[in-house]
C-alpha cells in the first residue's frame, strides 16, 4: 500500500473485459490530470506462445494441466515484487505480450512473444494494472496487499466464455476447439487462483446478460451492453452515496445493502460516477476506504 505511489488494479479472467474497461480508466485519468503508468498482467507470463504449447504438451504427458491462470505459467513473485517496487519508489520494469499480428508488427516480432523488458516512464502519479492476477495470493506471495484500489471485472461465466471465444477466434487466430480446450484445461487454476481474488476486491462489476447464453460454445456474437445488466458490489468503502447514484443513473436499483444494479447501457457512466471520486480520494489520501 502506498500513498506516494498508489496502485489501481483491475482484475478479471481471460475475456472478462479488463482491456476494454481500461479505456474508461484512461478517460478518468485524463479528466483528473493524472499521469498513469499502464501495465498488462500478461507481461508476467513465463512463456511465449510456442513455449507454452510445449509446456502444455509436457504437462499433459505427465497427466497434469497447465494454464495461463496459474503459477506455473505466471511469475507471481515477480509480479508482487514489481508492485512492491512501484509502491515504494514509483519505478519498475514491464514488457508486453503481443497477442496479434497488429500488435506484433510494429515491434517486428511474431504474435505470442514478449517485447524486451523496459523501465516505466519517470514521474507517474499512479500505476494501473489490468490483467489476470491483481489480487492473487499463493502461499507467501501476496500481490493483493500491494494494491490500493482493487476492482474485479467479472461477467457471469457463460458471458465470459462467449467474450473469450469470440475474441480469441476473431482476433487472436485460435480455433473454437483450441479455445474450448483452454477453458477446460484452465478450470482448476480458475477455481484456485482466479475466483478467490473477487473476495479481495473493493468493487466488482459483474455483467449479466438478459439474452439466452445457455450454450456459450455455440455463440456467434457477444451480447451487447443494452442486452445486459451490470451488478456492482462494494466492499469496505465507507460513505458510498447510493442515493446519489440511484438519482443519477436512470433505471438503477439496489439489490442488496452493498449492491447496486444498473442497465448495461449505463456501464460507462456508472463507472465514471463511482470511480472518479474514489480515484480523486486515492490521489489525495493514498486510500479509498
Ligand atoms: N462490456 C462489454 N460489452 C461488449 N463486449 C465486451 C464488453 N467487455 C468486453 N467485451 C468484449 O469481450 C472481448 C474480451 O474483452 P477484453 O479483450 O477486454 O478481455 P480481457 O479481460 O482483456 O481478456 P485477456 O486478459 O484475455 O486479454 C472483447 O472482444 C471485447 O470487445
Ligand atoms: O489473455 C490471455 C490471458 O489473459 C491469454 O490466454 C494469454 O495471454 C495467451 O494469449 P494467446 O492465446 O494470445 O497466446
Amino acid at each position: 500500500m502506498s500513498a506516494t505511489h498508489p496502485i489501481i488494479a483491475i482484475t478479471g479472467s481471460s475475456g472478462a473485459g479488463t482491456s476494454t474497461t481500461t479505456l474508461a480508466f484512461a478517460q478518468i485519468f485524463r479528466q483528473l490530470g493524472i499521469k498513469a503508468a499502464f501495465v498488462e498482467g500478461d507481461s508476467f507470463h513465463r512463456y511465449t506462445r510456442p513455449e507454452m504449447d510445449v509446456a502444455i504438451r509436457k504437462a499433459r504427458e505427465q497427466g497434469r494441466h497447465i494454464s495461463y491462470f496459474g503459477p506455473e505459467a505466471n511469475d507471481f513473485e515477480q509480479l508482487a515484487g514489481f508492485m512492491q517496487e512501484y509502491g515504494e519508489t514509483g519505478t519498475g520494469k514491464f514488457r508486453r505480450y503481443l497477442h496479434t499480428f497488429d500488435e506484433a508488427v510494429p515491434y517486428n516480432q511474431m504474435p505470442g512473444t514478449f517485447t524486451p523488458w523496459q523501465e516505466l516512464e519517470d514521474n507517474t502519479d499512479l500505476l494501473f494494472y489490468e490483467g489476470l492476477h491483481g489480487a492473487v495470493k499463493n502461499g507467501e506471495t501476496d500481490v493483493s496487499k500491494h494494491i490500493d484500489f482493487l476492482i474485479g471485472m467479472v461477467p457471469i461465466v457463460n458471458l465470459e466464455w462467449i467474450q473469450k471465444l469470440v475474441r480469441d477466434t476473431s482476433e487472436r487466430g485460435h480455433s473454437r476447439e483450441a479455445v474450448s480446450d483452454s477453458i477446460v484445461r484452465s478450470m482448476d487454476d480458475y477455481i484456485n487462483f482466479i475466483t478467490p481474488q473477487f473476495s479481495r476486491t473493493h468493487i466488482n462489476f459483474q455483467r449479466v446478460p438478459l439474452v439466452d447464453t445457455s450454450n456459450p460454445f455455440s455463440a456467434k456474437n457477444i451480447p451487447s451492453l443494452d442486452e445486459s445488466l451490470l451488478v456492482i458490489r462494494f466492499r469496505g468503502i465507507k460513505n458510498m452515496d447510493f442515493p446519489y447514484l440511484l438519482s443519477m443513473i436512470d433505471g438503477a436499483f439496489m439489490s442488496r445493502m452493498n449492491t447496486i444494479v444498473v442497465p448495461g447501457g449505463k456501464m460507462g457512466f456508472a463507472m465514471e460516477l463511482i470511480l472518479t471520486p474514489l480515484i480523486r480520494q486515492l490521489m489525495a489520501t493514498g486510500k479509498i476506504a
